[in-house]
C-alpha cells in the first residue's frame, strides 16, 4: 500500500495554522509530519497538539522549515507574503507540493514566486473554499452576460485582525469579472474611495471592505444598473471550508507537473 503524503503546516499556531492541523491531523489521506512557527515564537520545541492545549499529535514546531519539508511531500502555508516567499525556496529545493493560502501579495512578490513554480507544484488561491471558487465561476459568467449599464462593486467583510485588504477573495472575484468583460482589472479597479470622488466611473470594478469583530469571511458581488440589483453572496462562518479545501489540494497536487495551479483546477470547476 502507498503511503498516505505527509504535510507540513506553517504557520502552525495562527488560526488558520491550528485549524489545518486539527484538519490534517484528523483526516484519513494525509499525514501531519511537521508543524512550523517563526523563530522566537513560543511554541518551539513544543509538541504541537499540545501547545494548542490539546492531546499529543508526535509533532514537534520548529522554526527550521528546510528540515521540515525535507521529511514531506507537501506543506500548507497560511502566513504572510515574505515568508510564504522563503517557504516557496524551500518547497522547490525539496520538490514537494505547496499550497499557498496566504494572500496580500504585491505583484512583485507574485512574479517571484515564478522561479518556484518550476522546480514544484504550487496551488495558490485567495480562497480555498469550495464555495467561493463556484462563485468565481458564477461572477465571470454573470459579468459576461451584463454590459456596462451594470455597476460591479465586490464588498467583503473580515475580523478585525485582517492585515490585507482588499481580501484576496475579494481580488479573485474582482478579477473574475474583470476576465467575464474582456478588461483588465488593473485597468477598471476603483479602491479605497475617499473624500469627493466624483460620480463612478462606468465600466470600473468598486471594491469595498469592512473589518469588525471575528467575521471569518463575507464576500457580494453586486450588479448594480438602474431599477435592479443582482447580488451574488458567499458567508463563510467556519475555517474549515478553508482548511477542507487546502488538504484537497495538497492531495491533488502529489505527481503533478510542476507549475502554477489554483482550486479551480484542483475542484475540476
Ligand atoms: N486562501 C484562503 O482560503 C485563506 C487565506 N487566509 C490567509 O492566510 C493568512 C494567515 O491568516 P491567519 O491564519 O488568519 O493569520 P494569523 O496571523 O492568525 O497566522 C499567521 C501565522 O503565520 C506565522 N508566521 C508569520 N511569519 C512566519 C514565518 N516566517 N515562519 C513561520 N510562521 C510564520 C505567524 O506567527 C502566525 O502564527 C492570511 O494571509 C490570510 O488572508 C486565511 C483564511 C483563508
Ligand atoms: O484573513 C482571513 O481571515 C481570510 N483571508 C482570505 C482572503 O483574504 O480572502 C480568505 C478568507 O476570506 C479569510
Amino acid at each position: 500500500m502507498t503511503q498516505l503524503p505527509g504535510i507540513v503546516i506553517t504557520g502552525a499556531s495562527g488560526r488558520m495554522g491550528q485549524m489545518l492541523i486539527r484538519t490534517v491531523a484528523g483526516s484519513a489521506k494525509a499525514r501531519l509530519v511537521g508543524a512550523v512557527e517563526r523563530t522566537g515564537h513560543s511554541w518551539i520545541g513544543q509538541d504541537v497538539g499540545v501547545a494548542m492545549g490539546g492531546a499529543e499529535l508526535g509533532v514537534s514546531v520548529t522554526a527550521d522549515a528546510a528540515d521540515a519539508f525535507s521529511k514531506a511531500q507537501a506543506v500548507i502555508d497560511f502566513t504572510a507574503p515574505e515568508a510564504t516567499l522563503d517557504f516557496a525556496a524551500y518547497a522547490a529545493q525539496a520538490g514537494i507540493v505547496h499550497v499557498i493560502g496566504t494572500t496580500g501579495f504585491s505583484d512583485s512578490q507574485l512574479e517571484a514566486l515564478k522561479p518556484a513554480a518550476q522546480a514544484a507544484v504550487i496551488v495558490r488561491a485567495g480562497n480555498m473554499s469550495l464555495g467561493v471558487n463556484l462563485l468565481t465561476q458564477l461572477t465571470r459568467k454573470v459579468a459576461a452576460a451584463l454590459d456596462e449599464d451594470f455597476d460591479i462593486e465586490v464588498v467583503e467583510s473580515h475580523h478585525n485582525q485582517k492585515v490585507d485588504a482588499p481580501s484576496g477573495t475579494a481580488l479573485m472575484l474582482g478579477q473574475a469579472a474583470a476576465d467575464g468583460r474582456g478588461v483588465a482589472l488593473a485597468d477598471v479597479s476603483d479602491r479605497g474611495r475617499d473624500g469627493i470622488t466624483g460620480a463612478r466611473k462606468r465600466g470600473d470594478i468598486g471594491f469595498a471592505v469592512i473589518r469588525g469583530g471575528d467575521i471569518v469571511g463575507e464576500h457580494d458581488v453586486m450588479f448594480a444598473a438602474a431599477g435592479e440589483r443582482i447580488i451574488l453572496r458567499h458567508i463563510a462562518t467556519d475555517r474549515l471550508v478553508f482548511a477542507r479545501g487546502a488538504l484537497k489540494a495538497a492531495v491533488w497536487g502529489q505527481g503533478k507537473t510542476p507549475g502554477e495551479y489554483d482550486m479551480i483546477d484542483v475542484l475540476g470547476l
